[in-house]
């Protein structure tokens, strides 16, 4: 299957052109999202079989300052590529985010609940998620998150980073999700492509997160653990971590429709000894 890919640098594009290195990489210099017209001439251009979208807007406090920029990036651009997609009638895949979602309650999220984002990156997202529907094609929506890999910037390497100068870190404890491998969500979009290809009736959206669900403070303490780092976690609330976003307290996914495409939510802490073990962090 041909395959297009736009996105070259980032975390799930980086684990995709691992499994799928015949795939041709847009990355920022060959089509910039924050002109969605381009994207979708990108497309038109190469006329491929499939096509996953790996790039986004991900700075979650700096779009709070940037909310036109976000919007295009994360709204138009998949919007506009969804549409040459539908009109080629070939499948697309995009990723989206938890952070649709307001957090609200502690029982986790299905693909159907009522979306609410507290900041601007989720509403960017969900502005992404809407004209994707919209387009009208055989789409495939994978809502995600708390991504990590041993490339890019994640809080993986943020924790490692800090443990090199510091011993005791206050961490925030009432916001519960599931950590997510940026490995096997490059393998859930390439699946859900094929599938897509063969089976139209599979378009829709999904949710795709690490198991079991733990706060980012749990998380914290399971990095340093399997990387034998002796540092004392301290939990906080996230009141006590202010931020320009607002992060939601209830990040739980509901992933069972994955099943549908023959995928099962993977487990993060065997994933994370992967992504240490890559780092050369491993105790
Ligand atoms: N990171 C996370 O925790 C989560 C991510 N997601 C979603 O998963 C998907 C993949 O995220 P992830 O791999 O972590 O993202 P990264 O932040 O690792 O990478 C983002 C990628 O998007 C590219 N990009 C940003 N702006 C533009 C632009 N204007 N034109 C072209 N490319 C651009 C970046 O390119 P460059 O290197 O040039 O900046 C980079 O390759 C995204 O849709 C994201 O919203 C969902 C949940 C959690
Ligand atoms: C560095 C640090 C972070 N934190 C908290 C802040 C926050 O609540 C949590 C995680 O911080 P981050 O900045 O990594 O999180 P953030 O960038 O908000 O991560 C999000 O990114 C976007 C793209 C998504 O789509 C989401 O799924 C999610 O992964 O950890 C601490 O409590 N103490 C610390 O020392
Ligand atoms: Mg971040």
């Amino acid at each position: 299957m041909s395959l297009l890919v736009f996105g070259k640098t980032g975390q799930v594009a980086t684990e995709l052109a691992r499994r799928a290195p015949e795939a041709t990489f847009l990355g920022r210099d060959a089509a910039d999202l924050s002109d969605p017209a381009a994207c979708a001439a990108a497309i038109r251009a190469r006329a491929p079989e499939a096509v996953i979208n790996a790039a986004a807007y991900t700075a979650v406090d700096r779009a709070e300052d940037e909310e036109d920029l976000a919007t295009t990036i994360n709204g138009a651009a998949p919007g506009a590529m969804a549409a040459a997609c539908a009109a080629l009638g070939i499948p697309f895949v995009h990723i989206s985010t938890d952070y649709v979602f307001d957090g609200a309650g502690t029982a986790a999220f299905a693909p159907d609940a009522p979306v609410a984002p507290l900041g601007t990156y989720g509403r960017s997202k969900l502005a992404g998620e809407e004209a994707v529907r919209a387009a009208g094609g055989a789409h495939v929506i994978l809502r995600t998150s708390w991504v990590v890999s041993a490339h890019g910037g994640n809080f993986v390497k943020t924790m490692l980073r800090l443990s090199e100068t510091r011993d005791r870190l206050t961490i925030v404890a009432d916001q519960i999700g599931g950590p997510t491998a940026a490995g096997p969500i490059a393998q859930a979009c390439l699946t859900a492509a094929g599938r897509l290809t063969t089976d139209p009736n599979l378009a829709g959206t999904y949710h795709f997160s690490g198991a079991p669900d733990t706060s980012w403070a749990d998380f914290a303490r399971e990095i340093f653990r399997q990387s034998g780092r002796t540092v004392e976690v301290v939990d906080i609330p996230a009141s006590e971590f202010p931020t320009p976003a607002k992060r939601p307290a209830n990040s739980r996914m509901d992933c069972t429709t994955l099943t549908r495409l023959g995928i099962d939510r993977p487990d993060w802490r065997m994933d994370l000894t992967e992504i240490l073990t890559e780092l050369g962090a491993r105790r």
